[in-house]
């Protein structure tokens, strides 16, 4: 056993066992086993496909054109390629590009195929493995012989699993003391589907039944006049959203932690096209044109601390007392334990607005970051299915030379690849269609002249009638009049809908033939 210096090799081969299994015991276990071992937190994020300085910019093409021939024998400690990458990472100013590839060219030559292989992934980004968090958080602990709720709470506090695994090696104590800090997000509640309006509110009690936005969720940090502002998935957008930060900082309060959604109103007050909101957030959806000059409205929802408090483990109606304090003009519409007529007319006035629907939450429940629960429920008439794209068609007719038809996957809860359940061109605007060209053709694996395929990494909010039984598809299920509703930005491929959500959907008495 080497001691201290887990191989290389070692997390490459773990890797590909995780792959190949679809037994959760079996995962935790081959994760436990390095975890227990490492010396190095970078273990832990190579094994769930990051390297430990995040994105290290080094682009697709760069990785596929460095190809030195491979070593024969597995040499390569973690902690080596660790230093390696984050030495490439610094390199900077003059002649940066060629010693960047010197760089590359030099620890690509010291690995085995596999490993050469592995890295290009996780350069990349492919291997960027969402679905393995859970089990890597169950590893965390039984490596640790520490409860898996205090690995799960460290977590969300934290933000990092590597810090989590390390804090876990020196005892719950240290994992104990991971606390909301002002600057550092944590991850945001999530909500469920609720069968009906009446049976959210039969099953929840006091509850709030509030608006459910259309924009895009943020989480708000202030200590001061330090303003932080992040998305739904913890990336950090403060420089790109000056009118938040400035309305923030006139918030009569000294520190505070909000939880909301912002988003693009029209002159007459309605929503906004989502794509419009989306593309203030950078990259995703061409910033060009005008719309910086469409201002971002904030609505909250939640207060996690104010003025030194934390409020995370308060039940939601003391968080609401709080937010009125901190953001009274600025919280989301909504009424405290309304009746079920009341509730049903906040539905219809949401909807009436433009909104998706409503969000039912228990004033009794605490804030449960980074799950989704029962304690929230969302309640919209129509619906929909985050899938990922898998490929595309070229058009024909009007939409030739465009990317039309996409080939659309649900998430194979085991950690697999997606699974085809349908295609669709209907929905895409112009504007669309001409974006989703150029951002295809970036992704793409393979380019026929038929089906462009493409790395499965953007996620897609599709409307459904339902779903049917169909041998065509690998699933045994294909989706009913699916249109495209927009482009997911915010949410990573290890969020999309999993093929089981897509199976329950089946008419009762369908049964789909086994994959
Ligand atoms: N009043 C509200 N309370 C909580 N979340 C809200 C509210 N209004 C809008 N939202 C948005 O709804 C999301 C919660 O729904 P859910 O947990 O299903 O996330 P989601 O998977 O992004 O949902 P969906 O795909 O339905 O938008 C939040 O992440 C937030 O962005």
């Amino acid at each position: 056993m080497h001691h201290g210096h887990v191989l290389f090799s070692e997390v490459v081969e773990t890797s590909a066992a995780l792959a190949a299994t679809r037994s959760r015991l079996a995962k935790v276990a081959a994760l436990a086993e390095l975890v227990r071992r490492m010396s190095t937190p970078a273990v832990v994020s190579f094994l769930i496909g990051v390297p430990s300085q995040g994105r290290i910019g080094a682009g697709y093409r760069t990785v596929f054109d460095i190809a030195p021939p491979p070593a024969e024998q597995p040499g390569l400690t973690v902690v080596e390629v660790d230093e390696a990458l984050g030495g490439y990472a610094s390199i900077a100013g003059k002649g940066a590009v060629q010693r960047r590839a010197a760089a590359l060219t030099d620890l690509f030559g010291r690995a085995t195929a596999a490993e050469q292989d592995f890295l290009r992934r996780l350069l990349t980004g492919e291997l960027r493995q969402g679905a393995l968090e859970g089990v890597m958080v169950d590893a965390i602990a039984r490596a640790a012989e520490v409860p898996v709720e205090v690995v799960r709470r460290a977590y969300m506090l934290s933000g990092s699993l590597p810090a989590t695994a390390v804090a876990a090696r020196e005892g719950e104590s240290a994992l104990a003391a991971f606390r909301l800090e002002v600057g550092r997000p944590v991850r945001p509640m999530l909500a469920s589907p609720a069968e009906s309006l009446p049976e959210a509110l039969a099953e929840l009690g006091a509850c709030v039944v509030e608006h459910k936005l259309d924009g895009a969720r943020i989480q708000v940090h202030r200590s001061g006049e330090q303003v932080h502002i992040f998305t739904r998935n913890l990336r950090e957008i403060t420089g790109t959203v000056p009118e938040l930060v400035e309305l923030v900082c006139g918030l009569p309060c000294e520190s505070v932690v909000l939880d909301g959604e912002t988003l693009a109103l029209t002159d007459d007050g309605k929503p906004r096209p989502f794509q419009e909101t989306m593309s203030r957030f950078g990259a995703l959806l061409g910033a060009e044109g005008d719309t910086r000059s469409l201002l971002l409205s904030p609505f909250f929802f939640d207060c996690l601390h104010l003025d030194g408090v934390d409020l995370l483990d308060e039940p939601l109606r003391e968080r609401l007392a709080a937010l009125r304090k901190a953001a009274g003009d600025h919280v989301i519409p909504g009424v405290v334990e309304p009746d079920e007529e009341r509730a049903a007319a906040v539905l219809d006035a949401a909807l009436a607005a433009g909104h998706e629907g409503v969000m039912v939450k228990s004033l009794e429940s605490v804030y449960a970051a980074g799950r989704r629960g029962r304690a929230w429920q969302k309640v919209k008439p129509v619906h929909t299915l985050d899938l990922v794209v898998l490929g595309v068609e070229w058009g024909s007719g009007r939409r030739k030379g465009l990317l039309s038809n996409l080939h659309l996957g649900a998430r194979d809860p085991e950690g697999g690849p997606p699974v085809m359940v349908g295609k669709t061109f209907k929905g895409l605007t112009d504007e669309l269609l001409a974006w989703q060209t150029r951002e295809l053709l970036s992704i793409a694996t393979d380019r026929g002249d038929w089906v462009v395929t493409v790395r499965p990494e953007l996620v897609i909010e599709i409307e459904l009638d339902g779903v049917q039984v169909s041998p065509r598809y690998p699933g045994g299920v294909a989706l009913r009049f699916a249109r495209v509703l927009r482009y997911r930005p915010d949410k990573d491929p290890a969020e999309a809908d999993t093929i089981d959500a897509v199976r329950a959907l089946l008419p009762k008495g369908g049964t789909p033939t086994p994959p």
